[in-house]
C-alpha cells in the first residue's frame, strides 16, 4: 500500500511537470511525409523550413533547443485505396511512429515542435501528446475543418479527416481503417477551438453544428478582431483549468499572397499580424506543449522567393509561439501596459 501510495504520487509529480511547466526545452522533430494527400512535394516541408534558418531563430529563444532530425517513414507496395480513402496502410503507420516520438518528447519535458508533412500528420502528433497529456486542449488554425470521415470526404484524402479519428463524439460515424487500429477517440468536442476556417465541405458543415464545435471563420475574425478572438478562444479552453495546449497550425491558414507554397490555398486568409497575434497568445498562457506546422510544400511554389516567403513565414509563426516577441528587450516590453482578462492573468501568473 505505502509503495503504492509512492508510486502514484511519483507518477502524479512526473505527470504534472511532464504536462505543465513547459518551455525549458524545445524538441524538433521532421515528419516528412506526403501521403494524407496528392500532391508530391509537401514531404520536403521540413528541409524548407530548417534551410530557412528554424534552428538558428529558436536558439536565440531562451531556452536549450533539441533537434531530433526527421523520422524515417517506410514506403509500403502494397497499399491499395479503402472506401476511396488512398494509401490508408501508410498513412496509419507513419502517424503510428510520429505518435510514439512525440509521446516521448513530451515526457522528456520538451516543448516539442513537429514539422510537417501533411495535415494527416495530426493524428500521430496530437494522440502522442494526449497519451502523456490527457487532458490537453486543441486549437486548430486551418482554412479547412478536416473534419471529414471516410463517407463524408469529398477528397477521400486523409488529410481532410485527421480531427475525425480523434473525436469520442464521431466513434460511431468512423468506419475501421486499415492501419488505424492502434488509434482510439480520446478528445471531446467542446475541447477544440477553430480559427481561420473558410472552406469547410458540406458534411464538415453538418459536424461543425451538430457537435457544437467553437469555431472562428475568417469572417468571425474580420467581425469581431483577432484580439477578442483568441480572448474567447482561451477564454472556451482554459476557464475552468489550466491544461497544456496542442496548437495544430496549417500553413493555409495563412493569406495564400503569405504563404503561397500549400497544397490547397485558399483566398481571404489571416493577415501576417493576424497569424503572429494568435501565437503570442498562446505563448503568454505559458501552456504551449506541442505545435504541429504543416503543408508547406516547396515544389508547390512558383518560384523560389514563393517557397522562401512560405518557408520563412512558417519559421517566424513556430518562433512567436515559443516566445519571440515584437516588444524586444530585456527590460520589459515597450509600448502601453496590457490590462488582461482574468484567464490571462491566472495563466501568467
Ligand atoms: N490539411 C488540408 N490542407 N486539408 C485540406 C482538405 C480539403 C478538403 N476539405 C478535403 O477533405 O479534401
Ligand atoms: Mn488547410
Ligand atoms: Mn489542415
Amino acid at each position: 500500500m505505502a509503495l503504492r501510495g509512492t508510486l502514484s504520487r511519483l507518477l502524479r509529480t512526473q505527470f504534472s511537470t511532464t504536462c505543465q511547466n513547459r518551455t525549458h526545452s524545445v524538441a524538433v522533430l521532421g515528419a516528412p511525409f506526403s501521403k494524407g494527400q496528392k500532391r508530391r512535394g509537401v514531404e520536403h516541408g521540413p528541409k524548407a523550413i530548417r534551410d530557412a534558418g528554424l534552428i538558428e531563430r529558436l536558439s536565440n529563444l531562451d531556452y536549450p533547443v533539441h533537434d531530433f532530425g526527421d523520422l524515417s517513414f517506410q514506403n509500403l507496395d502494397k497499399d491499395e485505396p479503402y472506401m476511396q480513402v488512398p494509401f490508408p496502410r501508410s498513412v496509419g503507420r507513419a502517424n503510428k511512429l510520429l505518435s510514439e516520438a512525440v509521446g516521448s518528447a513530451v515526457a522528456s519535458g520538451h516543448t516539442t515542435v513537429m514539422l510537417g508533412g501533411d495535415h494527416s500528420l495530426a493524428i500521430g502528433s496530437v494522440e502522442g501528446h494526449a497519451r502523456q497529456c490527457p487532458d490537453l486542449c486543441l486549437i486548430w488554425v486551418d482554412a479547412h475543418a478536416d473534419i471529414n470521415t471516410p463517407l463524408t470526404s469529398p477528397s477521400g484524402n486523409l488529410h481532410g479527416q485527421s480531427v475525425a479519428f480523434m473525436l469520442k463524439e464521431l466513434q460511431n460515424k468512423m468506419p475501421e481503417l486499415p492501419g488505424f487500429s492502434w488509434v482510439k477517440p480520446f478528445l471531446s468536442a467542446k475541447d477544440l477551438v477553430y480559427i481561420g476556417l473558410r472552406d469547410v465541405d458540406p458534411g464538415e458543415y453538418d459536424i461543425l453544428k451538430e457537435l457544437g464545435i467553437q469555431c472562428f471563420t475568417m469572417r468571425d475574425i474580420d467581425r469581431l478582431g483577432i484580439q477578442r478572438v483568441m480572448e474567447v478562444t482561451l477564454d472556451h479552453l482554459l476557464s475552468r483549468k489550466q491544461r497544456p495546449i496542442h496548437l495544430s497550425f496549417d500553413i493555409d491558414a495563412m493569406d495564400p499572397s503569405l504563404a503561397p507554397a500549400t497544397g490547397t490555398p485558399v483566398n481571404g486568409g489571416l493577415t501576417y499580424r493576424e497569424g503572429i497575434w494568435i501565437t503570442e497568445e498562446i505563448h503568454n498562457t505559458g501552456l504551449l506543449s506541442v505545435m504541429d506546422l504543416v503543408e508547406v510544400n516547396p515544389v508547390l511554389g512558383a518560384s523560389r522567393e514563393a517557397v522562401e516567403v512560405t518557408a520563412s513565414l512558417a519559421v517566424d509563426i513556430i518562433a512567436s509561439s515559443l516566445g519571440q516577441s515584437r516588444q524586444g528587450g530585456l527590460l520589459g516590453p515597450l509600448g502601453i501596459p496590457e490590462t488582461r482578462t482574468n484567464t490571462q492573468n491566472m495563466q501568467l501568473e
